[in-house]
Protein backbone atom coordinates (compact mmCIF):
# COMPACT_ATOMS: atom_id res chain seq x y z
CA UNK A 1 0.00 0.00 0.00
CA UNK A 2 1.32 3.84 -0.77
CA UNK A 3 0.09 6.70 1.76
CA UNK A 4 0.76 9.87 -0.27
CA UNK A 5 0.98 13.07 1.93
CA UNK A 6 1.10 16.44 0.10
CA UNK A 7 0.32 20.10 1.69
CA UNK A 8 1.79 23.22 2.46
CA UNK A 9 4.81 23.99 4.58
CA UNK A 10 5.09 23.22 8.05
CA UNK A 11 1.96 21.44 8.00
CA UNK A 12 2.78 18.45 9.82
CA UNK A 13 3.48 16.25 6.77
CA UNK A 14 6.22 14.70 7.84
CA UNK A 15 5.21 13.89 11.30
CA UNK A 16 2.37 12.53 10.04
CA UNK A 17 4.48 10.60 7.66
CA UNK A 18 6.95 9.20 9.75
CA UNK A 19 4.14 8.21 12.58
CA UNK A 20 1.88 6.52 9.94
CA UNK A 21 4.86 4.49 8.72
CA UNK A 22 5.97 3.71 12.23
CA UNK A 23 2.23 2.18 12.80
CA UNK A 24 2.19 0.16 9.50
CA UNK A 25 5.78 -0.83 9.17
CA UNK A 26 5.90 0.82 6.20
CA UNK A 27 9.27 2.83 4.64
CA UNK A 28 8.72 6.82 4.40
CA UNK A 29 10.43 9.34 2.54
CA UNK A 30 10.25 12.76 3.05
CA UNK A 31 10.40 14.08 -0.84
CA UNK A 32 11.38 17.30 0.01
CA UNK A 33 14.87 16.57 1.10
CA UNK A 34 15.37 15.63 -2.18
CA UNK A 35 15.32 19.23 -3.58
CA UNK A 36 16.86 20.69 -0.42
CA UNK A 37 19.66 18.56 -1.41
CA UNK A 38 20.16 19.81 -4.29
CA UNK A 39 19.91 23.25 -3.45
CA UNK A 40 22.44 22.81 -0.63
CA UNK A 41 24.83 21.73 -3.37
CA UNK A 42 24.61 24.62 -6.00
CA UNK A 43 25.04 26.80 -2.41
CA UNK A 44 27.81 25.26 -1.33
CA UNK A 45 29.52 25.61 -4.75
CA UNK A 46 28.64 28.68 -5.07
CA UNK A 47 26.24 28.38 -7.62
CA UNK A 48 23.33 30.43 -8.30
CA UNK A 49 19.99 29.07 -7.19
CA UNK A 50 18.65 30.56 -11.11
CA UNK A 51 21.00 28.20 -12.92
CA UNK A 52 18.67 25.67 -14.27
CA UNK A 53 20.96 23.76 -16.00
CA UNK A 54 23.50 23.17 -12.86
CA UNK A 55 20.60 22.53 -10.89
CA UNK A 56 19.26 19.88 -13.10
CA UNK A 57 22.98 18.24 -13.25
CA UNK A 58 23.15 18.17 -9.81
CA UNK A 59 19.65 16.58 -9.28
CA UNK A 60 20.84 14.15 -12.20
CA UNK A 61 23.59 13.03 -9.98
CA UNK A 62 22.46 13.25 -6.41
CA UNK A 63 23.39 11.31 -3.72
CA UNK A 64 20.24 10.22 -2.15
CA UNK A 65 22.21 8.20 0.53
CA UNK A 66 22.23 10.25 3.42
CA UNK A 67 19.33 12.73 3.25
CA UNK A 68 17.51 11.52 6.64
CA UNK A 69 20.61 11.91 8.72
CA UNK A 70 21.88 15.78 7.25
CA UNK A 71 20.75 18.49 9.46
CA UNK A 72 22.24 21.43 7.39
CA UNK A 73 19.36 20.58 5.38
CA UNK A 74 16.52 21.43 7.86
CA UNK A 75 16.67 24.94 8.04
CA UNK A 76 14.46 27.28 6.52
CA UNK A 77 16.69 28.66 4.37
CA UNK A 78 17.33 25.26 2.52
CA UNK A 79 13.35 25.05 2.35
CA UNK A 80 13.07 28.57 0.64
CA UNK A 81 16.28 27.64 -1.94
CA UNK A 82 14.42 23.96 -2.45
CA UNK A 83 11.60 25.85 -3.31
CA UNK A 84 13.44 27.13 -6.25
CA UNK A 85 14.87 24.34 -7.57
CA UNK A 86 11.77 22.51 -7.13
CA UNK A 87 10.02 25.06 -9.59
CA UNK A 88 12.50 23.53 -12.69
CA UNK A 89 10.68 20.78 -14.72
CA UNK A 90 14.16 19.16 -15.64
CA UNK A 91 15.24 18.98 -11.73
CA UNK A 92 11.47 17.71 -10.84
CA UNK A 93 12.04 15.03 -14.05
CA UNK A 94 15.58 14.16 -12.30
CA UNK A 95 13.83 13.06 -9.10
CA UNK A 96 10.77 11.09 -10.50
CA UNK A 97 12.18 7.83 -11.00
CA UNK A 98 13.76 7.66 -7.40
CA UNK A 99 10.90 8.43 -5.60
CA UNK A 100 8.39 6.65 -8.30
CA UNK A 101 10.75 3.05 -7.15
CA UNK A 102 10.65 4.04 -3.79
CA UNK A 103 7.24 3.85 -3.17
CA UNK A 104 7.15 0.21 -5.66
CA UNK A 105 10.18 -1.80 -4.41
CA UNK A 106 8.49 -1.88 -0.65
CA UNK A 107 6.05 -3.80 0.66
CA UNK A 108 3.75 -0.66 2.50
CA UNK A 109 5.41 3.47 1.73
CA UNK A 110 4.67 6.38 3.19
CA UNK A 111 5.83 9.76 1.15
CA UNK A 112 5.13 12.71 1.86
CA UNK A 113 5.79 16.26 -0.57
CA UNK A 114 4.33 18.40 -2.37
CA UNK A 115 3.30 16.69 -6.03
CA UNK A 116 2.81 12.96 -4.57
CA UNK A 117 -1.24 12.41 -4.75
CA UNK A 118 -0.77 14.21 -8.21
CA UNK A 119 2.48 13.41 -10.10
CA UNK A 120 4.79 10.66 -7.88
CA UNK A 121 2.01 8.09 -6.78
CA UNK A 122 -1.28 8.94 -8.66
CA UNK A 123 -2.07 5.34 -8.17
CA UNK A 124 -1.45 5.69 -4.38
CA UNK A 125 -4.43 3.51 -2.41
CA UNK A 126 -4.36 6.62 0.24
CA UNK A 127 -4.02 10.05 -0.46
CA UNK A 128 -3.84 12.45 2.33
CA UNK A 129 -3.87 16.41 1.83
CA UNK A 130 -2.63 18.00 5.31
CA UNK A 131 -3.11 22.10 5.49
CA UNK A 132 -3.70 24.28 8.58
CA UNK A 133 -3.97 27.98 8.97
CA UNK A 134 -0.21 29.87 7.83
CA UNK A 135 -0.11 31.40 11.65
CA UNK A 136 -0.59 28.27 13.18
CA UNK A 137 2.15 26.16 10.28
CA UNK A 138 4.10 29.48 11.12
CA UNK A 139 3.61 29.18 15.07
CA UNK A 140 4.87 25.13 14.73
CA UNK A 141 8.31 25.66 13.00
CA UNK A 142 9.25 29.22 15.22
CA UNK A 143 8.76 26.61 17.99
CA UNK A 144 11.17 24.14 16.12
CA UNK A 145 13.66 26.55 15.20
CA UNK A 146 13.71 27.69 19.00
CA UNK A 147 13.84 23.95 20.56
CA UNK A 148 17.12 23.81 18.11
CA UNK A 149 18.87 26.71 19.15
CA UNK A 150 18.50 28.55 16.17
CA UNK A 151 17.54 32.56 16.09
CA UNK A 152 13.80 32.98 14.54
CA UNK A 153 11.19 35.64 14.52
CA UNK A 154 7.35 34.69 14.09
CA UNK A 155 6.91 37.42 11.89
CA UNK A 156 9.78 36.32 9.25
CA UNK A 157 8.94 32.85 9.66
CA UNK A 158 5.27 33.70 8.58
CA UNK A 159 6.05 35.96 5.61
CA UNK A 160 8.43 33.15 4.12
CA UNK A 161 6.04 30.71 4.77
CA UNK A 162 3.11 32.41 2.78
CA UNK A 163 6.13 33.39 -0.46
CA UNK A 164 6.89 29.84 -0.19
CA UNK A 165 3.06 28.52 -0.74
CA UNK A 166 2.61 30.72 -2.96
CA UNK A 167 5.55 29.66 -4.87
CA UNK A 168 4.77 26.02 -4.38
CA UNK A 169 1.07 26.44 -5.56
CA UNK A 170 1.36 28.79 -8.95
CA UNK A 171 4.41 27.01 -10.65
CA UNK A 172 3.59 25.89 -13.69
CA UNK A 173 5.05 22.20 -13.09
CA UNK A 174 3.43 20.03 -10.63
CA UNK A 175 1.82 22.97 -8.57
CA UNK A 176 0.99 22.42 -4.75
CA UNK A 177 -2.46 21.47 -4.58
CA UNK A 178 -4.48 18.37 -3.40
CA UNK A 179 -5.29 15.17 -6.08
CA UNK A 180 -8.82 14.89 -6.72
CA UNK A 181 -9.36 11.94 -4.71
CA UNK A 182 -7.76 13.09 -1.86
CA UNK A 183 -8.88 13.20 1.52
CA UNK A 184 -7.92 16.88 2.73
CA UNK A 185 -7.47 17.41 6.97
CA UNK A 186 -6.70 20.68 8.70
CA UNK A 187 -5.06 20.23 11.40
CA UNK A 188 -5.06 23.78 12.60
CA UNK A 189 -6.97 22.83 15.90
CA UNK A 190 -4.85 19.46 16.77
CA UNK A 191 -2.13 18.90 18.50
CA UNK A 192 0.30 16.11 16.48
CA UNK A 193 -1.36 12.98 18.27
CA UNK A 194 -4.94 14.73 17.37
CA UNK A 195 -3.26 14.90 13.74
CA UNK A 196 -1.89 11.40 14.19
CA UNK A 197 -5.74 9.69 14.79
CA UNK A 198 -7.16 11.66 12.56
CA UNK A 199 -5.05 10.51 9.71
CA UNK A 200 -4.86 6.87 10.98
CA UNK A 201 -9.16 7.25 11.12
CA UNK A 202 -8.73 7.80 7.14
CA UNK A 203 -6.00 5.89 6.23
CA UNK A 204 -8.25 2.63 7.89
CA UNK A 205 -11.54 3.73 6.32
CA UNK A 206 -9.90 3.88 2.97
CA UNK A 207 -7.99 0.43 3.54
CA UNK A 208 -11.55 -1.19 5.12
CA UNK A 209 -13.12 -0.42 2.10
CA UNK A 210 -11.08 -1.62 -0.85
N1 LIG B 1 -0.58 18.88 14.69
C1 LIG B 1 0.51 19.50 15.15
N2 LIG B 1 0.41 20.36 16.17
C2 LIG B 1 1.49 21.03 16.63
N3 LIG B 1 2.73 20.89 16.12
C3 LIG B 1 2.88 20.05 15.10
C4 LIG B 1 1.79 19.30 14.55
N4 LIG B 1 2.25 18.56 13.54
C5 LIG B 1 3.56 18.81 13.44
N5 LIG B 1 3.95 19.70 14.38
C6 LIG B 1 5.28 20.29 14.55
O1 LIG B 1 5.33 21.33 13.56
C7 LIG B 1 6.61 21.38 12.96
C8 LIG B 1 6.46 21.17 11.44
O2 LIG B 1 6.06 19.82 11.23
P1 LIG B 1 6.62 18.97 10.02
O3 LIG B 1 8.09 19.14 9.88
O4 LIG B 1 6.10 17.60 10.20
O5 LIG B 1 5.88 19.71 8.82
P2 LIG B 1 6.08 19.50 7.28
O6 LIG B 1 4.75 19.75 6.67
O7 LIG B 1 6.72 18.19 6.99
O8 LIG B 1 7.08 20.71 6.95
P3 LIG B 1 7.93 21.01 5.62
O9 LIG B 1 6.99 21.00 4.48
O10 LIG B 1 8.49 22.37 5.84
O11 LIG B 1 8.96 19.93 5.53
C9 LIG B 1 7.45 20.33 13.66
O12 LIG B 1 8.16 20.97 14.70
C10 LIG B 1 6.42 19.37 14.25
O13 LIG B 1 6.89 18.74 15.42
N1 LIG C 1 7.32 16.59 -3.55
C1 LIG C 1 7.89 17.79 -3.32
C2 LIG C 1 8.53 18.07 -2.13
C3 LIG C 1 9.10 19.30 -1.94
N2 LIG C 1 9.05 20.21 -2.94
C4 LIG C 1 9.71 21.51 -2.84
O1 LIG C 1 10.76 21.50 -1.85
C5 LIG C 1 10.54 22.52 -0.89
C6 LIG C 1 11.00 22.02 0.44
O2 LIG C 1 10.13 20.98 0.84
P1 LIG C 1 9.87 20.62 2.39
O3 LIG C 1 8.71 19.67 2.38
O4 LIG C 1 11.12 19.99 2.90
O5 LIG C 1 9.59 21.88 3.11
C7 LIG C 1 9.05 22.86 -0.98
O6 LIG C 1 8.75 24.20 -0.62
C8 LIG C 1 8.75 22.62 -2.46
O7 LIG C 1 9.08 23.74 -3.23
C9 LIG C 1 8.40 19.92 -4.10
O8 LIG C 1 8.31 20.76 -5.01
N3 LIG C 1 7.83 18.71 -4.28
Amino acid sequence: MIIAIDGPAASGKGTLGKRLAEHYGFAHLDTGLLYRAVARVLMDRDIPLADQAAATEVAQNLDVSHLEDDSRLRGAAMGEAASVVSAYQPVRDALLAFQRQFGVKASGAVLDGRDIGTVVCPDAEVKLFITAAPEERARRRHRELLSRGEQAEYETILVDIRRRDERDMTRSTAPLKAAADAVTLDTTHLDADGAFRAALAIVERKRTSK
